[in-house]
């Protein structure tokens, strides 16, 4: 029985997650300080098979470096921003986040800090509680009527946007991708950047940070603003420009900002701190303990999931596969892997394009996840390291067309997978099914048909279809003491192109290639092992 998966939560996490993870069976270790030490992270990461963190643990490309073991980094909450996905993709390791489950909350801060900067109450309360009663010193703003601005309406700007037109005020939103049925829907006009600044009195950001994102608000587009206008960003540092907006309130044109998020974080120094217009919080957006309670949960479930069955849900560098699909999937998944491993060791020159077809019961699968295992298979005998997460981003970083066709109705089979590598020199096809019993299965290599299994050690010939090769081939195994296990042959015609696909017991010698290579009629041999 292999060893239950290891998880290290490297954050403050509800200790919910915890329970969930002993409750499934996995080793775990609550250790919230090391998302603030990375040298002693970096020292036992590769420990463990899954990592679960909030925002304080940066998951940089050092630390991956040492992740030999993991297989999956779970987001309890939105944003991955501090996960490097490239090198974590690269490196095969899925980083999967919670989408919703802080969303509520977060929004709930959004309009809270909109509060707070229309009746200044932090700055009253401070007042207050200095025994000043300064009862003239604030005068604030109705919010009913006003007009809010929202700069990106997806799940959390969404909330934002109802609960704006719940508190009677007009809404209007900028989003390229907030379709115009949506916006109709949640009551919002849908407008462009340059028409929300000067008409918005609240302005609130709720889009990742991304470099169209970055400094959506900077001195150029502060200056194009209602004068007056407050600004909320929950979303991410980086958004707005930080020494921009304090020009912009110091010289009155800004009435008020509210921050939760900052530039640089923790924020120990801003050039916003000290303005009296200015409310800061420190990355408090998700911080409720239903939203805690929420994300950790969903984390550590969805990481279970994953390690325990397979399952993949709300990854954002794989495809998702449910707990139900996973074993429908395997066998064809080996299937992939083999038929591509296949192509790949016959693969002598750079390859342009990978196509495969989906026909039949398989065309029904998640065949993203399908596709990315044959890239894997096609890749593996040229680059080691690349696995079913990182095979797609290789390719493409390669150059190397991907194409899927998916065809619902069946052929002679239930279901047929084809994979066609086209290189510098010519195009291979090969297809396979999966019998009973999972086992993959080849079932034609370039148009010719051949019916056999994928074995340890194999030897594959394409010769001219002439009388008295398989004898001489035989006899050349047999010489050179290579025991042959099954042996299958196909051809395109009478006299025309065949291919031999042979099952041996342990490896095959060079010579014994080089022997097989020498007979009259054989165009091309070679050692194939799939394991
Ligand atoms: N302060 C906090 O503690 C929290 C912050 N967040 C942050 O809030 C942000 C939004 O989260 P969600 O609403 O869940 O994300 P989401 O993905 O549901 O929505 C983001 C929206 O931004 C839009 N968008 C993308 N590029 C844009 C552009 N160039 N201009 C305008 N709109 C653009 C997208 O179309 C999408 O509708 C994320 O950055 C997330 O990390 C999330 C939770 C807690
Ligand atoms: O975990 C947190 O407190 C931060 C939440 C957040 O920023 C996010 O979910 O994107």
């Amino acid at each position: 029985m292999s060893a239950a998966p290891k998880v290290l939560i490297s954050d403050a996490l509800s200790p919910a997650a915890v329970q969930i993870f002993k409750d499934r069976g996995i080793d775990v270790d609550f250790r919230p300080e090391l998302g603030k030490d990375k040298d002693k992270l970096a020292e036992i990461i590769g420990d463990y098979d899954g990592l679960a963190i909030r925002s304080a643990t940066k998951v940089t490309p050092a630390i991956l470096a040492r992740a030999e073991r993991l297989r999956v980094i779970g987001r309890a909450g939105i944003g991955v921003d501090n996960v490097d996905i490239p090198v974590a993709t690269a490196r095969g390791v899925i980083v999967m986040n919670t989408p919703f489950g802080n969303s509520i909350t977060t929004a709930e801060h959004a309009i809270a800090l909109m509060f707070a900067l229309a009746r200044e109450i932090p700055a009253a309360d401070a007042s207050t509680q200095a025994g000043k009663w300064e009862k003239n010193r604030f005068m604030g703003v109705e919010i009913t009527g006003k007009t809010l601005g929202i700069i990106g309406c997806g799940n959390i700007g969404s909330i934002v946007a109802e609960r704006g037109v719940g508190l009677r005020m007009k809404v209007i939103a900028y989003d390229p991708f907030l379709s115009p049925e949506r916006a109709l829907d949640l009551g919002v006009e849908k407008v462009e950047l340059d028409e929300l600044l000067p008409r918005a009195d609240f302005i609130t950001l709720h889009t990742p940070l991304t470099d169209k994102t970055r400094n959506v608000l900077s001195e150029a587009n502060l200056a194009k603003t209602k004068a007056g206008v407050r600004i909320i960003n929950c979303a991410r540092g980086g958004l707005v420009d930080e020494a921009a907006l304090r020009r912009a309130l110091d010289g009155g044109h800004v009435a008020g900002a509210a921050f939760d998020v900052f530039v640089e974080e923790p924020a120990n120094a801003n050039p916003l701190f000290g303005h009296p217009n200015v409310v800061c919080t420190p990355h408090l957006g998700a911080a409720t303990s239903e939203a805690q309670e929420n994300v950790a949960l969903q984390v550590a479930e969805q990481m279970s999931e994953y390690l325990l069955r397979g399952a993949i849900q709300n990854a954002v560098n794989f495809p998702s596969i449910t707990a139900e699909e996973a074993p429908k999937l395997k066998p064809f998944i080996a299937l992939a892997e083999k038929l591509g491993s296949f192509a790949g060791q016959l693969t002598e020159t750079g390859i342009t394009s990978i196509a495969i077809t989906y026909e039949g019961t398989v065309a029904g699968l998640k065949t993203k996840a399908l596709t990315a295992s044959a890239i894997a298979g096609v890749l593996r005998p040229m680059l080691a390291d690349v696995n079913v997460v990182s095979a797609p981003a290789v390719a493409k970083e390669r150059g190397i067309v991907v194409e899927e066709t998916i065809r619902e109705a069946e052929g002679d089979y239930d279901a047929l997978m084809t994979l066609s590598v086209t290189t510098e020199r010519q195009t291979r096809a090969i297809s396979g099914t999966v019998f009973a019993g999972g086992k993959p299965r080849i079932l034609s290599i370039k148009d010719i048909n051949v019916d056999a299994e994928f074995a340890p050690s194999m030897i594959y010939v394409t010769n001219e279809d002439r009388p008295g090769f398989i004898g001489r081939f035989a006899s050349a195994l047999g010489e050179a003491g290579v025991n042959i296990a099954t042996f299958a042959l196909g051809r395109d015609a009478p006299g025309g192109s065949a291919i031999a696909l042979v099952e041996v017991d342990g490896p095959v010698p060079p010579q014994v290639l080089e022997a097989v290579k020498a007979l009259p009629g054989v165009k091309q041999v070679k050692a194939l092992s799939f394991t």
